[in-house]
This record gives C-alpha cells, sequence and structure tokens, in this order.
C-alpha cells in the first residue's frame, strides 16, 4: 500500500538509537510531557476516528517494529477532530517497547516510562495524494499514541500476536485480514495531549501532530513477551532480538503541549 513507506523505514536500522538531535530539529520526538506544563485548550474537539477491519491487509516485520498495514487507498479508516483540521487517513500502526516492562515506550508523562507504546499512523488525506508526499510536509501527518501497561491479556489485540511468529525474522510479512485497530484504542479518548513533532524513526520529518492518549490500554505479559520473540535480523544474519526499538526523547525547545481536559 502507499503507506508501506519502505523508503521511511529503509533507512533504519535495528539498533538505531540514530542521531540525538537532527541538525535544525526543533521539533523532535518523542518528548517528556511534564503534566504540570501542558497548557487546556477548550477549543480542542473530541478525536473522531472511524476504522473498517475489512481493509487490513498485511503485517510486517521491517526489521525496526512490526507494521500492521491497511488499504489508503479510499476514505474507509479516516481520524478527523481534535487537534486536526483536515480529514487524515490510516495507512498503519506499530509499536515500540523494550526488553523488560520497566521501560519500552517513547514518551514519557513526569519521566514516567511504560513498558511499550502504540502509533497509529495517520496522512492528511484532504490536502495530499500519497503518504509519500505527506510524510515530508508539516501538516501531513497525525500519529496516535497510546501507552500500554502490563496486566490483563488484551483479547483483541491476541489475533495479531499469534501472527507475530509468522514474521519472526526482518522483512517477512504475511497476509493479515479482518483488525479493528479501535480495539486497541483505550475506552476514553477523549483526553489527550497534543503537540507539533516528528517522526521517531529516520527520516525524522517533522510532519507530524501527536496526539497521546492519558489513558493506556493493558496486555498480558506472555503477550508482551511474543513481541520480544521477533527479531531485528533476517535469516541469514545473527540473531538479534527485536527489543528497545525506542527513540530517546528528544528537547521541548519552547514547545507548548496542549491537553484536551482540565
Ligand atoms: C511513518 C512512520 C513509520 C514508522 C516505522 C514509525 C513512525 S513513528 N514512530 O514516528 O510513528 C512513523
Ligand atoms: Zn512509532
Amino acid at each position: 500500500t502507499a503507506c508501506s513507506s519502505k523508503y521511511v523505514l529503509s533507512q533504519m536500522h535495528p539498533m538505531w538509537q540514530g542521531p540525538l538531535v537532527v541538525p535544525g530539529g526543533d521539533r523532535q520526538s518523542p518528548i517528556d510531557i511534564a503534566v504540570r506544563k501542558t497548557v487546556f485548550d477548550s477549543e480542542l474537539k473530541p478525536l473522531v476516528a472511524t476504522y473498517d477491519p475489512q481493509t487490513c491487509q498485511q503485517i510486517w516485520n521491517n526489521g525496526y517494529s512490526f507494521l500492521v498495514e491497511y488499504d489508503d487507498t479510499t476514505d474507509k479508516n479516516t481520524l478527523k477532530g481534535g487537534p486536526l483540521k483536515d480529514k487524515f487517513r490510516l495507512c498503519q500502526f506499530h509499536f515500540h517497547w523494550g526488553e523488560s516492562n520497566d521501560w519500552g515506550s517513547e514518551h514519557t508523562v513526569d519521566r514516567r516510562l511504560f513498558p511499550a507504546e502504540l502509533h497509529l499512523v495517520h496522512w492528511n488525506s484532504d490536502r495530499y495524494t500519497l503518504f509519500e508526499e505527506a510524510v515530508m510536509e508539516e501538516n501531513g501527518l497525525a500519529v496516535i499514541g497510546v501507552f500500554l501497561k502490563v496486566g490483563k491479556r488484551h483479547e483483541g489485540l491476541q489475533k495479531l500476536v499469534d501472527a507475530l511468529p509468522a514474521i519472526r525474522h526482518k522483512d517477512s510479512i504475511v497476509e493479515f485480514n479482518r483488525f479493528d485497530p479501535g480495539c486497541l484504542l483505550p475506552a476514553n479518548i477523549d483526553d489527550y495531549w497534543t503537540y507539533h513533532g516528528s517522526l521517531t524513526t529516520p527520516p525524522l520529518t517533522e510532519s507530524v501532530s501527536w496526539i497521546v492518549m492519558k489513558q493506556h490500554i493493558e496486555v498480558s505479559h506472555d503477550q508482551l513477551a511474543v513481541f520480544r520473540s521477533l527479531l531485528f535480523t533476517s535469516a541469514e544474519e545473527v540473531q538479534k532480538s527485536m527489543v528497545n526499538n525506542f527513540r530517546v526523547q528528544q528537547p521541548l525547545r519552547g514547545r507548548t503541549v496542549r491537553s484536551s481536559f482540565t
């Protein structure tokens, strides 16, 4: 699909901690969300996410994370409202996680780390026709971030967990249908923080309206352990477990993080 964003992903390599700060980058992600410094914005609207599970196409290991990709050639999976002026199309979702439950998320809340973080990547289909165009533009992308905590088993996630052994190695891909990404959103999506930032993976373009959910979701220890059974490496290489695939927090550089709640 248009959003397979292979070119975006191809610049990545597994143990990428990458450049700490992009030269001239003053809108980099992820960041620490210092709650006391966030600013309530009463103009922020409720988020409206509409997803069609039938448009789920494949799941693949890109050597950095695993991506679940959707058909983004029509407006079947849309995100609007919240801080967004335009309509955005879901192209893929993926996760970041640690080797232990003590860390793994990209964003932090008052320096608190979570064991993992989900990213639902959308591109601005009101202004652009392809993901590849949008990814280079200031208002091109909208990414929803959801923190994961270890607790009870997430029933909706299990179908995805069961598919992971088939994509253990880098560049492996399997058909994956009828998965509702909405089942991974927390019950309350009205409470979120939002700021302007970047991709957290190369090319780190500063084209993202970040929408980070206040409420986390819970997954079981065993489900997260299957994430960690994935490999950064291809079948021919020496095996490296796919863990710690997160970027370190970047300087806020004077940006304001707005909250949709008081
Ligand atoms: C387009 C895109 C691809 C990937 C692998 C990761 C991101 S992120 N972490 O900035 O949400 C975005
Ligand atoms: Zn991500």
